[in-house]
């Protein structure tokens, strides 16, 4: 049977709490996301912690600086056994690919191309006259050149990756269960479903599940979808 391609994502600010939605929803996932929120606050300490719950964990840091430092950043993290680790395609080719030198073995690299939470206005305010589409191909064609493992975009985008790029593996966040629900600070929505079907290899979720009222009923109706 595949493996659940759902990822919590534990953007919050207490360990404890982070720790023990983990431990109630870890049936129905199939491993743990930790982002700046959580690394900022609670560092290596707080990813050994979260280990304890006995499932994958991917280190959302978005390495984004010049290689030398990026490639320092990623030999630092060897001793978290992270199975993925993101970094930004805007770094450059040559970011990437000391990046990913300098990973951990049974590490993923996956490169951020076109952040969820963007639109194409976002984009024309920072210079970039691309649409996230077009922007996000040509970032994934980047890092694909540059040896990494996968990218992360929108569900948007992921059908169109997933085309150029075979076997990539592809994370995508900014992910929304169903009609109605509020998207928040993300633009560029889909459904579980939606990213799954198109090709996603990792489905990012976080509100959706720890901000639920219920987020062990939440994870459950998010897993009955997949
Ligand atoms: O383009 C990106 C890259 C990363 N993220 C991260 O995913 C989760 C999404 O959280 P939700 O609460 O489900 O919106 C969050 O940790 C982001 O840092 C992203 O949203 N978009």
């Amino acid at each position: 049977m595949n493996r659940n391609p759902v990822y919590l994502a534990l953007d919050l600010p207490r360990l404890d709490a982070a720790e023990a939605l983990a431990r109630k929803v870890s049936g129905h996932i199939g491993g743990i996301k930790l982002g700046l929120e959580f690394f900022c606050a609670h560092g290596h300490h707080g990813v050994h912690e979260l280990h304890k719950v006995g499932l994958p964990i991917f280190l959302d840091l978005k390495l984004h600086d010049i290689p030398n430092t990026v490639a320092g950043a990623m030999q630092a993290i060897h001793v978290l056994q992270p199975s993925i680790v993101t970094i930004h395609a805007a770094g450059g080719r040559a970011m990437m690919e000391d990046a990913k030198a300098a990973a951990g073995e049974n590490c993923k690299v996956v490169a951020v191309t076109v952040l969820t939470s963007l639109d194409g206005d976002d984009l024309a305010a920072i210079g970039v006259s691309a649409d996230p589409h077009d922007q996000a191909l040509r970032l994934a064609e980047l890092a694909h050149a540059a040896g990494l493992d996968g990218i992360v975009c929108s569900g948007h985008e992921v059908g169109a990756v997933h085309k150029q790029w075979k076997d990539g593996y592809f994370v995508v966040p900014g992910l929304r269960p169903g009609s109605g629900k509020a998207s928040g600070d993300q633009k560029r929505t889909v459904t579980p479903r939606e990213a799954r079907d198109a090709g996603a290899s990792v489905l990012v979720i976080g509100r959706p599940i720890s901000r639920a009222e219920d987020p062990l009923a939440a994870a459950r109706a998010i897993e009955a979808t997949l």
